[in-house]
């Protein structure tokens, strides 16, 4: 996880509204994000994840609200900002007869001359090919490439400027569980290592909660929360469910005070006690009770235990 995050705000959102049509889809949405920070965006189906990123991106007009991407407003950015942003949206599709590499090196081309003294660009084409784990293929015609191997291309081209903010919509859809780690890998470095500020989706809990700094959950165009993952468990927090066995026998008791619980389990039943197991609410449970608190109209004040949420 990263731990380098700096101070300067790089996504600064206050007031966020979009109406398409007489629909709001984006209520008031608020919230920073800083230098070298991983911000997972989750949010169920049509929440408006994906209208949230495309106008941070400026490829979508706000109906209102303040926006500052970089120090810049998205609708008023020119070619040297969107020069230090990246993203990885659909995928490549084009170029069915370009080499991997070839396309990268040609890519990276147009980032020249938006080096800085401190961030060269573009990222060498092989250092890059390395870096998303495609060396085997780098002499390959892209149209030959797997469904999984084409997404690491995407996010290869949506990092060839080495951006000072990455976007990256639902990256790992299709990945394979080790290109999936490697994957997961690779944002950790950028984050580390660069400082690269990244914001993503994904419906993938388990990845949310392994490469984010900060989640946020965004339902019915608000952010009902944001937070650590554990921070997002401790708001549900609630109780703790213990198992164990004894003499072949299987236990379940749920508990807010685990700790004490299990010392008084130990100081009665000692090493009878087996398969000893305190589960706290994951973030799919934590998730879950959210939403659905937010769907039936809750607000901050209707918080309750997991168990009454979730039913
Ligand atoms: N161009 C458009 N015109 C009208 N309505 C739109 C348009 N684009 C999106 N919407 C609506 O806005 C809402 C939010 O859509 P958005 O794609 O931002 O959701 P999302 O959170 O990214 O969903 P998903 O998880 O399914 O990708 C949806 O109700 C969608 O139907």
């Amino acid at each position: 996880m990263a731990v380098t995050t700096g101070d300067r705000v790089v996504l600064d959102v206050d007031g966020l509204r979009m109406r398409y049509g007489a629909n709001d889809v984006l209520h008031d949405v608020s919230f920073q994000a800083r230098q070298g920070e991983v911000v997972v965006l989750l949010g169920p189906n049509g929440a408006g994840k994906t209208t949230t990123i495309e106008i941070l991106e400026g490829f979508r007009m706000r109906s209102a609200g303040r926006v500052a991407v970089l120090g810049v407003d998205p609708a008023q950015g020119g070619e040297d900002w969107r020069a230090r942003l990246g993203v990885v949206l659909q995928s490549w599709r084009d170029h069915g007869k370009w080499g991997v590499r070839e396309l990268l090196a040609h890519l990276g081309s147009y980032y020249t001359c938006y080096s800085t003294e401190q961030i060269k660009r573009p990222w060498d084409a092989d250092e890059l090919v390395d870096a998303v784990g495609l060396t085997e293929h780098a002499g390959k015609k892209i149209r030959t490439l797997s469904g999984g191997q084409r997404r690491r291309l995407d996010v290869a081209i949506g990092i060839v400027g080495r951006p000072e903010l990455l976007f990256l919509d639902e990256p790992t859809a299709g990945f394979d569980p080790e290109s999936r780690r490697e994957f997961h890998d690779l944002v950790h470095r950028l984050a580390d290592e660069h400082e690269t500020t990244i914001l993503l989706t994904t419906h993938d809990l388990d990845e949310a909660e392994k490469l984010a700094d900060r989640i946020m959950i965004l339902a019915n165009g608000r952010i009902i929360a944001d937070g650590s993952a554990d921070e997002l468990s401790r708001r549900i927090a609630g109780e703790a469910e213990v198992r164990w066995t004894r003499d072949g026998q299987r236990f379940v008791h749920s508990t807010t005070a685990a700790t004490k619980f299990v010392y008084e389990l130990f100081k009665q039943y000692g090493e009878s006690v087996e398969e000893l197991e305190v589960r706290r609410a994951s973030l799919e449970d934590t998730y879950m009770a959210l939403v659905r608190q937010a769907e039936s109209g809750q607000g901050e004040a209707g918080v309750r235990t997991l168990e009454e949420v979730a039913g």
